[in-house]
């Protein structure tokens, strides 16, 4: 292996940072100032071979050229399983300034994820995110401690707690109802269903959050996707931290801001309608809370009123709907495009559905108990196609993983995308097969580190329950009530799964298909 100091720090740049061609100057004379920097103090990664350490331990190497692993405009997901192949199962690689560990294997995850699980419980510094919120990031985002610890506690008890979950029942029906009138509507022709379950899930997501449907509610969820794309295009200063002007150069901060100030005006508004009507709604008892009614409770209690301010409040709501806004609709994208490509898999879905709620118009959550097979389907789809391909922390000290040393401050990215396609844990891994889950006790709890499309430990998914009860129920109605074709004569084979890149991973093209009704249904 050759091992050059800058090599990897240059070659990946161009994968980590899409930019304006405007912004190459600024680009240059970053990349400039490294390498003089490098030239004459030398970087952090040779301080880290010096570091004095136990004996045994050795300094995990900064991985030397590699340019033959980066093919154009790839993923970065898919460069580090491709370099993987080569170097192992843990990489260090140097981008910018910063250091990355790689790991893409189930063994390494553990002790990152449980053996070590203290020392990782930490997200990075995200400058991009910080211009955008109100206090400490809301629990996404919030250092490791106290106040992560409360607003977990919160997120978790309250707002996406099981019974809560249950409560959003009929919502969710209601929602995707409206999607199967929308879908009855395309009358056979070609249509964008991609689209649609887009809608329907952020639909689901904001009523949630808010008990209304409003236009300032969907200016509201543009701006949390249009941020989390900006966000996804990581920023220069997120890999040269020491070049903290260069997120003012770009632009970056001051479309952060502007998103800052699109979140207070409709979050700030609503915070203040819902203060004043909120006593006489919830004494009514047919009264369902809404998150944020839930958030404005807590605020009123004594034990939370000490860390539950109006900003708090808004960085939390900002967490759910970002947390579900690309997530879910990612998940029933790509069942639906596997199932497309694998017909076998869907006539054995829909007759399962077909024959056990025969003749209903639209199928609830009670009918979905039995159908064993859409479960499996749907683990299935995570393992493929995880919609977060990474579970990324920092370590909060110096320590030693798989045998190497790893400095405080090192960025962890688990790559949940390679870990489902690792052949030495699953069986024909390219092969989307649910039934590889059949008599399998992995589950969706992160505790199988093969399998960790909601994280594990501590910081995983919260909002997991809230998803699956999403997917679950959006998925199998559009089964169940349509037969499905791709558009324009495309045969299943030909169809593309291509990956766009970003914080979530959701197919690069809609998915476009023409449904019609199953006779025997509704
Ligand atoms: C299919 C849907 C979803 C997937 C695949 C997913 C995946 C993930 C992953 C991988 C993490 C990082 C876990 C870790 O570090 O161990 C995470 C964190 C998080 N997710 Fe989700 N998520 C989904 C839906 C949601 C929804 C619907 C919400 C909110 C309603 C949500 C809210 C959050 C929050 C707040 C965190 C940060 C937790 C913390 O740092 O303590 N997610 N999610």
């Amino acid at each position: 292996m050759q091992t050059t100091k800058m090599g990897v720090s240059l070659d990946l740049l161009p994968q980590l940072l899409r930019f304006n061609n405007h912004l190459l100057p600024i680009i240059l004379s970053a990349v400039l100032f490294l390498i003089l920097k490098t030239c004459f103090y030398g970087h952090s990664s040779s301080r880290t071979s010096k570091m004095k350490l136990p004996p045994g331990p050795k300094p995990l190497p900064v991985l030397g050229n590699m340019t033959q692993f980066i093919r154009a405009k790839q993923s970065l997901h898919v460069v580090l399983h491709d370099l993987a192949k080569a170097y192992g199962p843990i990489c260090h690689l140097k981008v910018g300034q910063v250091s990355l560990v790689s790991v893409t294997s189930s063994e390494v995850a553990k002790e990152i994820l449980k053996t070590q699980e203290l020392t990782f419980a930490q997200r990075p510094k995200s400058p991009i995110f910080e211009a955008a919120r109100f206090d400490q990031g809301g629990l996404g985002f919030a250092p490791y401690g106290e106040y992560w610890r409360k607003i977990r506690k919160v997120c978790v008890m309250e707002l996406l707690s099981p019974r809560r979950v249950r409560e959003f029942r009929s919502l969710r029906e209601q929602r995707i109802s409206d999607l199967m009138e929308s879908v009855k509507c395309t009358t056979g022709l070609p249509f964008n269903i991609s689209e649609m379950i887009f809608n329907c899930s952020n639909g689901i997501m904001l009523e949630a959050s808010f008990g209304q449907k409003c236009s300032r509610l969907d200016k509201l969820s543009s701006a949390v996707t249009e941020e989390l794309r900006l966000a996804s295009q990581s920023s220069l200063a997120d890999v040269f931290p020491s070049l903290w002007f260069l997120n003012h150069l770009n632009g970056v901060k001051a479309k952060m801001t502007h998103f800052r100030a699109v979140f207070e005006e409709i979050l700030g508004g609503i915070i203040a309608d819902q203060k004043i009507g909120a006593k006489s709604r919830i004494h009514s008892s047919s009264y369902e809370e809404n998150l944020v009614d839930v958030l404005l409770r807590l605020q009123e209690s004594t034990e939370t009123a000490s860390y539950l301010s109006d900003n708090t409040i808004k960085d939390i709501i900002l967490d759910m709907v970002g947390g579900g806004v690309d997530t879910s609709p990612a998940v029933v994208e790509w069942a639906l495009s596997e199932m497309m490509k694998n017909s076998d898999i869907m006539k054995k879905v829909q007759a399962e559905l077909r024959d056990s709620s025969k003749g209903k118009a639209i199928l609830e959550e009670a009918d979905l108990e039995k159908n064993q097979y859409l479960k499996l389907i749907i683990k299935e789809t995570l393992r493929l196609h995880p919609p977060a391909v990474f579970v990324g922390r920092v370590s909060r000290e110096d320590c030693i993983i798989h045998g190497y040393d790893i400095p405080k401050e090192s960025r962890v990215l688990i790559n949940s995308w390679s870990l489902g396609r690792d052949p030495n844990c699953w069986e024909n891994p390219e092969k989307f097969y649910p039934e590889r889950f059949q008599s399998s006790s992995i589950d969706l709890a992160g505790t199988n580190f093969e399998f960790l499309p909601f994280g594990s430990g501590k910081r995983m998914c919260p909002g997991a329950r809230f998803a699956v009860a999403s997917i679950e129920l959006m998925l199998a109605n559009l089964i169940y009530y349509f037969d499905w074709k791709l558009a324009n004569g495309l045969a299943p084979e030909e169809l593309d799964m291509v990956e766009d890149s970003g914080l979530t991973v959701r197919r690069l093209n809609p998915l476009i298909v023409v449904a019609t009704p199953h006779h025997s249904t509704g």
